[in-house]
């Protein structure tokens, strides 16, 4: 059972780096943290800058206590920290099999049963392994995602809108699976878009705003929260409601 956590992170591009700008997080065993926002709050940048794939971070990033290098997505992973990117998370032209076996590269040993755990937890890939990533649906695409960054056993999951282009029916099962994931002892944080849905699975709910994190709630309460409603969520806030603050 491993606890993530982040204090005081900035960070950015080599063009833009300060596009994070001091955020605290602590993700534990068993939480689905959802990061909500409005487009080009930082999302993303803060969740590549948590997998060690960007080299302009201050402040620090910890699993259970023990820090991480910063820019340094080889020992993010070895301390169990698995990325799912928004994009190209599996090569299309390579089969299931194939991107099983890529996803377990760092792997010293077991990568069969590693495998063999994948195809047990979605069975659905058992029956396309020698079929090519790139003639799986979006949905069955992204099952693939979640299971070769599972071939690292990592405690730790970051995922970058895994419903994105989904139908709303394909999306509830990628929730759904990943639900499970967390109630099965990985800490997760995921940033989406589809916020009401994603929310609706989670265990929590945070708010990122121009690169700050503005709220850390209950999912539960973040839901019903007219101001976040309005905000995010295409839900009407009251006449009058105030308007949600953040340092600039
Ligand atoms: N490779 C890059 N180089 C320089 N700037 C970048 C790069 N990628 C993203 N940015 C900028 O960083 C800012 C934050 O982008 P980011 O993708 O993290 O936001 P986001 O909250 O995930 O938004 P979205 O929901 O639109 O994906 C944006 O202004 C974006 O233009």
């Amino acid at each position: 059972m491993t606890t993530l956590s982040a204090s005081a992170i900035c960070g950015g591009y080599a063009t833009a780096d300060f596009i994070v700008k001091g955020v605290d997080i602590t993700v534990a065993p068993k939480d689905l943290a959802v990061i909500i926002g409005p487009n080009g709050a930082g999302k993303s940048t803060f969740l590549k800058l948590l997998a060690g794939l960007l080299p302009k971070r201050t402040g620090d990033v910890s699993i259970d206590g023990i820090a991480l290098p910063a820019g340094d997505a080889h020992a993010a992973c070895e301390r169990g920290i698995s990325f799912v990117p928004q994009e190209r998370n599996v090569f299309g032209s390579l089969s299931v099999q194939e991107n099983l076996e890529m996803g377990g590269y760092l792997l010293r040993s077991g990568l069969k049963s590693r495998i063999e755990e994948q195809l047990n937890r979605f069975p659905m890939l058992r029956g396309r392994l020698r079929d090519k990533a790139g003639n799986l649906s979006g949905g069955q695409r992204q099952v693939l995602a979640v299971a070769v960054a599972l071939m690292t056993n990592p405690s730790v999951l970051l995922l970058d809108e895994p419903t994105a282009g989904l139908s709303p029916a394909a999306a509830k099962e990628i929730f759904v699976l990943i639900r499970d994931l967390a109630a099965s002892g990985l800490a997760i944080l995921m940033v989406e878009q589809n916020a009401l849905l994603a929310l609706a699975y989670g265990t929590r709910g945070v708010v990122l705003v121009a690169g700050k994190k503005v709220r850390d709630d209950a999912a539960a309460s973040v839901i019903e929260d007219d101001e976040i409603r309005h905000l995010f969520l295409g839900r009407a806030a009251p006449a009058g409601a105030p308007t949600l603050k953040h340092d600039h």
